[in-house]
């Protein structure tokens, strides 16, 4: 137990989900194409519908305990698209699902402390159980972040080698110490982590698509991140599939949070065979998943 004295910590709740649900992590991305073709109107009430259908769906497999809400395709509906999102993820979590705001929030200090208070504190309108940030202006400006959502018994994963091709020239950039921008940001977060003999608090988001010896990392260095969870992005139709898994993450396979967006939602549709439907495709990969993650 860590965090507040009532709250076990971000670590040991994504462990007992992935013991209880398995990896598998249900994206919650209301793309405006996906929304109208599902059956909703191209507004905020539709994304919220879309939102809880995926809930609804995720619930009725009982085959995925996390889902990770894409926060962009709310916030384009503005305050609205806000309120949608705070009931998506107030339902999410009364439903018992571990939720992952992934909204790469990222600035300096004293501002992410704000982000800390709007997303991590206990009864914020927007609270999740882990966010997504950047760390461009260098992981010490999250510092007070860190702080605030371990004292809380949340998550937060920092991006260090992201699933998307542009990510390659900015990521690979190295230090004068020959480290690479992916393998200083994961070196500093899992450093938040050593404290822990099973999963800290403090993970990385590492694209399923790469090879992550050209971001920097070696065998070795990946066994050095064996306290600090990762969430890994790309599968389906960014083009990773769930056989490269060991072969790209090594020995922090057994480990890794597998979240898959698009390739399940474009199984879904509005009413009760759409859901039903949905469900079936997460069922789908939740078994192909547990072929490769036991
Ligand atoms: O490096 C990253 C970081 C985050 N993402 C997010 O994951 C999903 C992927 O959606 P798919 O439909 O399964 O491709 C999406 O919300 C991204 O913003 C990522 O893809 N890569």
């Amino acid at each position: 137990m860590s965090g507040s004295s009532s709250t076990a910590s971000f670590g040991v709740r994504l462990d007992a989900a992935f013991g209880s649900k398995g990896h598998l992590c249900v994206g919650i991305d209301p793309h405006p194409y996906l929304v109208e073709a599902w059956g909703y109107t191209p507004d905020a009430e539709g994304a919220r519908d879309f939102g809880l259908t995926v809930i609804e769906a995720v619930t009725a497999s009982g085959r995925a305990g996390i889902v990770k809400p894409q926060v962009a395709f709310f916030e384009a509906h503005g305050s609205a698209g806000f309120r949608a999102l705070e009931d998506v993820l107030a339902i999410a979590r009364a439903a018992g699902l571990l939720v992952i705001g992934d909204a790469k929030r990222g600035d300096i200090g004293s501002t992410n402390d704000g982000y800390a208070a709007a997303w991590l504190r206990a009864g914020s309108p927007l609270e999740v159980d882990a966010l997504t940030v950047t760390a461009f202006t260098g992981v010490g400006a999250l510092s007070g972040l860190f702080d605030e959502a371990e004292a809380a018994g949340k998550g937060v994963f920092v991006l260090s080698a992201t699933s998307n091709p542009e990510s390659r020239t900015l990521q690979t950039a190295r230090s004068d110490s020959g480290a690479t921008v992916s393998r200083i940001v994961a070196d500093e977060v899992a450093a938040r982590n050593t404290d822990r003999t099973r999963l800290g608090d403090f993970g990385l988001v590492l694209g399923a698509t790469k090879r992550l010896d050209e971001y920097g990392f070696t065998a070795e260095s990946l066994r050095g991140l064996s306290t600090t969870p990762v969430l890994a992005p790309g599968f389906g139709f960014q083009g990773a599939e769930f056989s490269a898994i060991p072969h790209v993450f090594g020995p922090l396979a057994p480990d890794v949070i597998v979240a898959v967006s698009r390739s399940i939602l474009e199984k879904g549709s509005r009413g009760t065979l759409g859901t039903a439907a949905l469900a079936d495709a997460i069922t789908a990969e939740a078994d192909a998943l547990a072929e490769v993650i036991a």
